[in-house]
């Protein structure tokens, strides 16, 4: 179970100077310095929202919507500027590292160590969880079928293709079972077979009890696999709902229809 309450974070921005003539003038021999400046702004914005046992939940929203913060934020890896998350009972403003064992998270960017196989990987990363040894192996013999990697466990990292590594990837935060999985974009720039294998397992979790969290460009592969979506552009949340009541609520067809009409008015369909 996820709750999170006005959640929001800050970065430095660097942006042109609007005084910056004015300002070369003056000194005009350092002018470059002076044609930008630093200003803060909110990557996420206030973002409040909740996901169930036995749900899934999307996260849409075009390239700089404030995904990625929201979600290393949940994955505790980002501290937020201000509100709150809990996670299965963990509160992290109390403590964000109880609330690990319980999350799988799988960021945009993992960097695997490409001279061990899978299998070493998932050995190292079951000893990190301090899980027994017997239950190790029996982890990665379920972690291999669940993710169809029987034919390159044992293979080195590095000589994967880009299906097999996110598998690997994905696979990885599965070894300790945890209750919530929170996966920036698993499917990016994946063939159909390897995002069909990951898109299963998120139903097979999610059937299991388990919450998913997750973001995606693929519009259409979230209005046929998420039971509530958040549309997020510019840091804030500007629509949240069943596939379905997005739809209803926007009198639209499909869910870029939605995001399109949305994110043209500028407006927000949950606005308090
Ligand atoms: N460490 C950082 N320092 C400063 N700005 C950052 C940092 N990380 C992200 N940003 C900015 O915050 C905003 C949101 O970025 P974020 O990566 O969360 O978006 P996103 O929705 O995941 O985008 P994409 O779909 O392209 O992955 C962007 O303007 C980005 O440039």
């Amino acid at each position: 179970m996820i709750e999170v309450e006005g959640l929001s974070k800050a970065f430095t921005r660097t942006v042109k100077d609007e005084n910056a003539k004015k300002k070369k003038l003056k000194i005009s021999k350092i002018s470059k310095k002076f044609k930008t400046k630093k200003e803060e702004f909110l990557a996420v914005d206030n973002v409040s929202f909740s996901a169930d046992k036995g749900e899934i939940l999307g996260i849409l929203g075009p390239n700089g919507a404030g995904k990625t913060t929201l979600l290393r934020m949940l994955g505790g890896i980002l501290t937020p500027t201000s509100g709150n998350i809990k996670i299965s009972n963990y509160d992290y403003s109390i403590d964000k590292n109880s609330g690990k064992r319980d999350i799988g998270y799988l960021s945009g960017n993992t960097k695997l160590y490409g001279r061990f196989s899978p299998r070493e990987l998932l050995r190292t990363f079951g000893g990190l969880y301090e899980m027994e040894k017997d239950e190790i192996e029996k982890s990665i013999e379920e972690v291999t079928k669940v993710m169809s990697m029987e034919k390159f466990i044992d293979n080195r990292i590095e000589n994967l293709s880009t299906g097999q590594t996110q598998r690997t990837s994905i696979a990885r935060c599965l070894i300790h079972s945890p209750k919530v999985y929170i996966f920036d974009e698993p499917t990016l720039g994946l063939d159909v077979i390897s995002s069909a294998s990951i898109i299963d397992f998120m139903k097979m979790e999610r059937d299991r009890g388990k919450t998913v969290l997750y973001s995606t460009h693929y519009m259409e592969e979230a209005e046929t696999l998420c039971d509530k979506i958040i549309m997020m552009h510019q840091g804030k949340i500007i629509a949240s709902g069943t596939p379905d009541d997005l739809k209803k609520q926007t009198k639209t067809d499909n869910l870029r229809e939605v995001f399109i009409s949305l994110a043209k008015e500028g407006g927000t369909l949950n606005e308090e």
